[in-house]
């Protein structure tokens, strides 16, 4: 067993007060019920802190955020981190550039995956919020946001995930049936990937029903 790397305790309250805040305004969304969803924030190089597995994400206190490395091993602690640590560490491992992720599972997020499994996709075209994605600097752009088919396998959902980063760039995914990814350098820019999706997402779904 490897000797695990010290982290700063500092760094680590830093991390959980901002989960523990943001969390809880979009637990009072709606878009964690029933326990769902899960959030880390990278702290250093080497140590991600991360919801514990299992938690009222409406409630969470500094007792509820974790430490894992980058392989997903727990750090100086018996918690069990989130039943899906792998789909955020695959990202930080990834790219040293994300600082934060963010997983959700919104009536918006979850009606959507299952109406766009299909197709695999989102296509998201025509709307001013896409300036909110991070490196759109006009509405005049179309942004696909990949549809996964979901698994309790967490190798087949992040092999699957793997295999799009490879080809293109992006900054969430949905997992069918299930919630949105979205990630960010930072907690305000991976919040504001999450409002858009949700956002725009609303809209498709409005549109469709509209349209009928
Ligand atoms: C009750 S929700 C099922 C698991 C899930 O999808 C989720 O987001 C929460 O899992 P965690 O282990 O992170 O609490
Ligand atoms: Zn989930």
């Amino acid at each position: 067993m490897n000797t695990p790397v010290p982290y700063d305790p500092q760094r680590l309250a830093h991390c959980a007060g901002e989960i523990i805040v943001n969390v809880r305004e979009l637990s009072a969304l709606g878009w964690t019920p029933a326990t769902s969803s899960n959030f880390s924030r990278r702290m250093d190089e080497q140590h991600i802190a991360i919801t514990v597995s299992g938690r009222d994400k409406g409630k969470l206190t500094e007792a509820d955020i974790m430490v894992v490395d980058l392989d997903g091993e727990p750090v100086a602690t018996a918690q069990k981190s989130s039943a899906e640590t792998l789909l955020h560490t695959q990202l930080y491992k990834r790219f040293p550039e994300i600082g934060c992720v963010l997983h959700t599972h919104s009536k918006v997020q979850t009606v959507a995956s299952r109406l766009y499994a299909g197709p695999g996709h989102v296509h998201l075209e025509g709307y001013e919020l896409l300036k909110a994605f991070s490196g759109n600097t006009t509405h005049e752009i179309s942004v696909e946001l990949p549809v996964l088919p979901n698994s309790q396998d967490m190798h087949t959902l992040a092999a699957q995930v793997d295999c799009l980063l490879d080809r293109q760039a992006m900054w969430g995914y949905l997992i069918d049936g299930h919630g949105l990814y979205a990630w960010g350098r930072d907690m305000p820019e991976a919040r504001r990937h999450l409002e858009a999706f949700e956002f725009l997402l609303g809209c498709e779904l409005e549109l469709r029903r509209l349209q009928r």
